[in-house]
């Protein structure tokens, strides 16, 4: 059994983590972490998540589970998963992360600390979700510069940032494919008398409402037709369990940042 500890346990992501892994046949949970302060400290991790009993408390402090966890599962904020990133690899564990919303330069701290642990990195744990990538790159691509390109998102009304961690990495590897530069052609709000629609653009647009899982669309419109391929995701679970395979596979990597490509063998 894999000794899994899950921080941010008390959240959304964090309480379908603990939820899985108590029903887990490969995973046990060796901890489970909140911030300094959080109302669910020293509670039992299951009697949050709403599964019953782990018998596993939740703590603040990710640094005294070290000895007994093998893999942390991360779903937080990025300040909390920079502060928990550090700690991992003093101890020379692995880690998973599924939090979105870094500035450019937090991602770069974060690309140089994991390089020193087996990290999994994804803004999408979903099979779907990464399938997508690949064939939205073969698509851009075949369809070439007359097809205009958008990425729309629609999530609950709680979530942080915008537009998603999603919707950005889609938007990176659609321009990728077409050889652009995100930086320059990526238009992420439009309002006013803007003109007509400059060519080559990449639209990234947001949506916020009511309880929405997580909605992403690509669309590659043109005159007289556009095609739009959307993923829907029902229940948290399907990232959940994405990031418990994640998991399973990290404990056996050498030291490397690696994404769900590769933990699904797509790459
Ligand atoms: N990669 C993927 O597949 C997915 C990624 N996400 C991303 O995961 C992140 C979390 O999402 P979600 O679960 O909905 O958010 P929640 O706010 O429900 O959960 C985050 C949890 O982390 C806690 N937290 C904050 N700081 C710390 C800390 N220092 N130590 C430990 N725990 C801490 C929060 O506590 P508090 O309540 O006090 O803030 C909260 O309980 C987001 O960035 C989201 O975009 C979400 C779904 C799928
Ligand atoms: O915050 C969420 O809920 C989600 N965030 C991820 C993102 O930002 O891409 C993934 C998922 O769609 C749910």
């Amino acid at each position: 059994m894999i000794k899994v500890v899950i921080t941010g346990a008390a959240g959304r992501m964090g309480s379908r983590l603990v939820s899985l892994v108590k029903d887990s046949a490969f995973l046990t949970l060796a901890g489970a972490v909140e911030g300094k302060g959080h109302h669910a400290v020293g509670e039992d991790s299951g009697e949050v998540a709403g599964c019953g009993r782990t018998g596993v408390p939740i703590v603040d402090d990710l640094s005294s589970l070290m000895e007994r966890g093998e893999v942390v599962v991360d779903f937080t904020t990025p300040a909390a998963t920079l502060g928990h990133l550090k700690i991992v690899a003093q101890h020379r564990r692995g880690i998973v992360v599924g939090t979105t919303g870094f500035s450019s330069s937090e991602l770069d701290e974060l690309r140089s600390v994991s390089k020193q642990i087996p990290c999994v990195f994804s803004p999408n744990m979903s099979v779907g979700v990464n399938v997508i990538y690949k064939v939205i790159a073969e698509m851009a691509k075949t369809l070439g510069e007359d097809y205009d390109i958008e990425v729309i998102e629609a999530h609950h009304r709680l979530k942080k940032d915008a537009p998603s961690g999603t919707a950005l990495k889609m938007a990176e590897v659609l321009a990728r494919a077409v050889n652009r530069d995100l930086g320059q052609v990526g238009v992420y709000a439009r309002k006013g008398l803007i003109g007509e629609r400059k060519r080559g653009e990449i639209g990234i647009q947001t949506i916020r409402a009511g309880d929405i899982v997580g909605d992403h669309t690509v669309m590659f419109g043109t005159m007289g037709e556009r095609i739009e391929l959307t993923h829907r995701a029902s229940s948290r679970d399907t990232f959940a369990r994405g990031a418990l395979r994640a998991a399973r596979w990290v404990v056996k990597q050498p030291p490397g940042l690696y994404d769900m490509l590769d933990v699904l063998s797509l790459k």
